[in-house]
């Protein structure tokens, strides 16, 4: 597997992209942005989503066409704008194509996963998904993660790692699909929640807890839609949760911090060019729970927040005073 397409030149693209490029492969970039495609095109890195970070020269447009025929895609575009970008990408995909799902989120309204969205808009392509704790600065740096790399084919899972691993870029394979996919969409919700705790200083001991029962709500809500348990221990469910609650690098972490200290989301969000997930799968998330009939309280509370049905004093109040229950998941 020689020729990579990735789909959306936004921070993560652009260090997935570089990655493959320091691993020898032939990859190919479609960027929304002309000025991102151009610079990207002129070894001059991506001045918009990832700058001042030295990254090796390649091949970029924004014109979609650039990605006909690779032998595999990173989708790389952010969750709610993917179904618009597949339609457009599903012309230029050779059959059995496999699709690498990079992004975090949950569609809207429909409440699709990504891989739904892929099978219900571009039936040629075999989708597979990355995810795990990998900050698209540190990646595009060459400092060293791991990641999960799910995907149905064991063979086309390792030619896959393959093609994009490095010794500073480890995937690890897994079978669990749905597991990679729920960790890494419900990891930004609860970010956004640690983050809420943090810019309320409520101190280290409530942001471990969190964490912990957020990882309960995770996992609850994974299994019930047919994931293994132990995918969500791994570095798509857990590494990827511990990672974004614990840095105000992680966008929805800062997000929440800032909501915190009071500040109102619309306000935050009009500061910011990059995308901040788990604003938009909140309420996905917890219409999703609904119909699974699985409680995730803390997810709940941030998109309660963020639908201006509780300010954040008034969530974290309801959270502290739900009944005292059997741990567990
Ligand atoms: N930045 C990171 O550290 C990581 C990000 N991710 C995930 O990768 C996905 C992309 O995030 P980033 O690369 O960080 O994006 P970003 O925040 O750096 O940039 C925004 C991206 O959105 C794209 N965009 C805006 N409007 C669009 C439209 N109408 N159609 C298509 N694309 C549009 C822009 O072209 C740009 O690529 C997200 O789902 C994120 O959760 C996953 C792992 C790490
Ligand atoms: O997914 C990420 C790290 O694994 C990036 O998190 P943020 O989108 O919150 O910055």
């Amino acid at each position: 597997m020689q020729t990579i397409g990735v789909l959306g030149a936004g921070a993560w693209g652009t260090a997935l992209a570089a990655t493959a490029t320091k691993a020898g492969r032939d990859v190919r970039v479609w960027a929304l942005e002309a000025e991102v495609a151009e610079a990207l095109s002129a070894g001059k890195g991506n001045p918009v989503f990832l700058p001042d970070i030295e990254l090796p020269k390649m091949q970029a447009s924004s014109d979609m066409s650039i990605l006909a025929d690779c032998e595999a895609i990173l989708s790389v575009v952010p969750a709610q704008h993917a179904r618009a970008c597949f339609n457009q990408l599903n012309q230029y995909l050779t059959p059995g194509v496999p699709v690498l799902l990079c992004s975090k989120g949950i569609e809207k309204n429909t409440l699709s996963l990504m891989t739904d969205v892929v099978h219900e808009t571009m039936p040629k392509a075999t989708p597979a998904v990355l995810s795990g704790p990998s900050f698209a600065a540190d990646v595009a740096r060459g400092l060293p993660t791991a990641v999960t790399l799910a995907c149905a084919d064991e063979k086309l899972g390792q030619t896959l790692m393959k093609a994009i691993g490095r010794s500073a870029f480890r995937p690890y394979w897994s079978n669990d699909l749905i597991g990679a996919e729920i960790g890494g969409a419900v990891k930004n919700v609860l970010a956004i929640a640690c983050g809420i705790v943090e810019g309320l200083e409520l101190g280290k001991s409530a942001h471990a807890a969190l964490i912990s029962r957020g990882f309960a709500e995770m996992t609850r809500l994974a299994v019930a839609m047919g994931a293994q348990q132990q995918t969500l221990a791994g570095l798509c469910g857990l590494g990827d949760l511990v990672l974004t609650c614990s840095s105000p690098q992680s966008r929805n972490m800062s997000f929440g911090m800032a909501l915190g200290q009071g500040r109102s989301a619309q306000d935050i969000l009009a500061e910011r060019n990059s995308v901040t997930e788990g604003v938009a799968t909140a309420p996905a998330l917890t219409e999703l729970a609904a119909r699974e009939g699985v409680a995730m309280p803390i997810c709940q509370a941030v998109h309660e927040i963020l639908a201006g049905q509780k300010n954040v004093d008034e969530a974290m109040t309801a959270l502290l005073n739900r009944p005292f229950k059997h741990e567990g998941f």
